[in-house]
């Protein structure tokens, strides 16, 4: 049993020290943000992460998990300590450090005896080098010795509990084989392989991963976008090159790109730190455009399907960054949404988590509704932002009575092909070729 304090409980230092604790650990999960940290005492906990809220209260109830805005006491009552704070997009693109160096001047003030200091947040590298730095510059204690440890982290919101219990694997960096052979041994009971490294690989490899699978998605997007013009059809196109081992078929469903609280800013934070190095990532930067472009095309099929948007009711189904999840940080609704409201478009709006999150972030004039049908009503088109499942099996025939008109934007390509078919709906998609149609060339279709 280690003694863990886990700094920062957004999703990572939650999820991660949640699954610490039910491996038998003692952890402290500590937030600057009383709010966060008094709900979760309640019980409450403040994300939509399936499982998360049972294992929570599984592990408090047996004391393994313990939740304190005192986060000094918290480092003081441990001997290792996480690092989870955020390290958002700051205004140049670069990562916003400020969070992760108030944790390490902290560390240095309560360091009242050898502890490991861990870096979980994905960070630039040569973080570990500057948390130690400023550890040693506030050590109250001198002599106290520490070591520090780049562990990044891979969970996928969504999954997260299992990612965590099932990781690939877990990447150690760290100048002191101690301290990696004591990070490694508290992942045993998670059965996982550890790849130890240095502590500047290690804070590499997380953004090298996230850009990697980032341009996975934008290759497979451009790809989408020539099926389109020469009648090829995409997803058929990624299941065939994902037959090949060396591909691999993960992370090739196109779609109106990437969103999340981690590819976008991570991939503007690699090529920073590129450009910084001297190096210009012209494919990453690529990445990104394409990224940006592809979200432009739903209102681009909007307007071929329906002419002006002016005055029309559009619905849209989906507001989280992908399913599963209530976090909207660069989900594809955020730019969408507000383009069709200056549009002219009156836009109803449906996510069966995401709505309360959403609401503050989206324009006023958009109407919220609990199911997916009193959001189709009387509607001139339907875009599918999100892929949950509720909206993947929606019921096609009762859709193609309550609306207006019956155009699908599938933002997606999540709607079974054979259900377009049968129902008749006019049916844009990103790349995907309709069942019945064969070698036009056409993308598009009326049944
Ligand atoms: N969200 C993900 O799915 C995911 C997955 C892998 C890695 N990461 C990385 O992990 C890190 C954390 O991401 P997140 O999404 O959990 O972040 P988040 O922004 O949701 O949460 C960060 C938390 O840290 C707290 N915090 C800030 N300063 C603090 C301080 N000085 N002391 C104590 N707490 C403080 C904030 O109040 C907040 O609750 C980031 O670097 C991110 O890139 C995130
Ligand atoms: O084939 C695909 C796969 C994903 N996406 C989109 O890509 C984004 C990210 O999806 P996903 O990777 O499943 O979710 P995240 O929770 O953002 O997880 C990513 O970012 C985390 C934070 O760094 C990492 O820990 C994970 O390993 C990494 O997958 C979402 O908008 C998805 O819709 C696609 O468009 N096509």
């Amino acid at each position: 049993m280690q003694k863990i304090a886990v700094i920062g409980t957004g999703y990572v230092g939650l999820v991660s020290g949640t699954c610490f604790a039910e491996i038998g650990n003692r952890i402290i999960c500590c937030d600057v943000d009383e709010v966060k940290i008094n709900s979760l005492k309640r019980g409450v906990v403040p994300i939509y992460e399936p499982g998360l809220k049972e294992l929570i209260d599984k592990n408090t109830a047996a004391g393994r998990l313990l939740f304190s805005s005192n986060v000094g006491e918290a480092i003081e009552a441990s001997d290792i300590i996480y690092i989870a704070v955020g390290t958002p997009m700051s205004d140049t693109g670069e990562a916003d450090m400020r969070y992760v160096k108030d944790v390490a001047k902290k560390i240095g003030e309560h360091l009242n005896g050898y502890k490991v200091i861990v870096n979980k947040s994905t960070v630039p590298v040569g973080t570990g080098e500057l948390v130690r730095q400023i550890i040693s510059n506030h050590r109250k204690y001198p002599t106290v010795h520490f070591d520090v440890v780049s562990n990044p982290e891979f969970l996928r919101e969504g999954s997260a509990i299992s990612d965590c219990m099932n990781m690939d694997r877990a990447v150690i960096g760290s100048t002191s084989d101690k301290a990696a052979k004591l990070i490694a041994e508290l992942h045993a009971p998670f059965g996982t392989s550890i790849f130890q490294t240095d502590l500047e690989s290690a804070e590499m490899i997380k953004y090298a991963a996230n850009a990697f699978l980032a341009t996975k998605i934008s290759f497979i997007n451009a790809i989408a976008n020539i099926c389109e013009r020469v009648g090829a059809d995409v997803t058929r196109v990624s299941e065939g090159m994902g037959l090949d081992s060396r591909i691999g078929g993960k992370f090739l469903q196109a779609g109106i790109g990437y969103g999340g609280s981690c590819f976008p800013k991570d991939t503007f934070a690699l090529a920073h730190i590129a450009d910084q190095s001297g190096y210009d990532f012209e494919l990453l930067k690529a990445v990104i455009r394409t990224n940006d472009q592809q979200r432009l095309l739903v209102t681009d099929k909007l307007k071929q399907a329906i002419g002006s948007a002016d005055g029309k009711r559009i619905a849209v189904l989906g507001l989280a960054f992908k399913p599963n999840t209530d976090d909207m940080r660069y989900a594809p609704s955020l730019s969408i949404i507000p383009e069709l409201v200056e549009l002219g478009a009156s836009v109803r709006a449906f996510d069966p988590i995401a709505v309360e999150s959403a609401k503050p972030l989206l324009p006023e004039e958009v109407q919220y509704f609990n199911t997916i049908e009193e959001t189709l009503e009387g509607c001139d088109a339907c875009i599918i932002l999100t892929e949950w499942p509720e909206i993947v099996s929606m019921d096609l025939l009762k859709a193609k009575r309550l609306m207006k008109e019956t155009v699908l934007i599938d933002g997606r390509n999540c709607i079974p092909q054979q259900s377009i078919q049968q129902h008749g709906f006019t049916y844009h998609s990103i790349g995907r070729r309709p069942v019945n149609v064969v070698g036009s060339g056409l993308h598009t279709a009326n049944f």
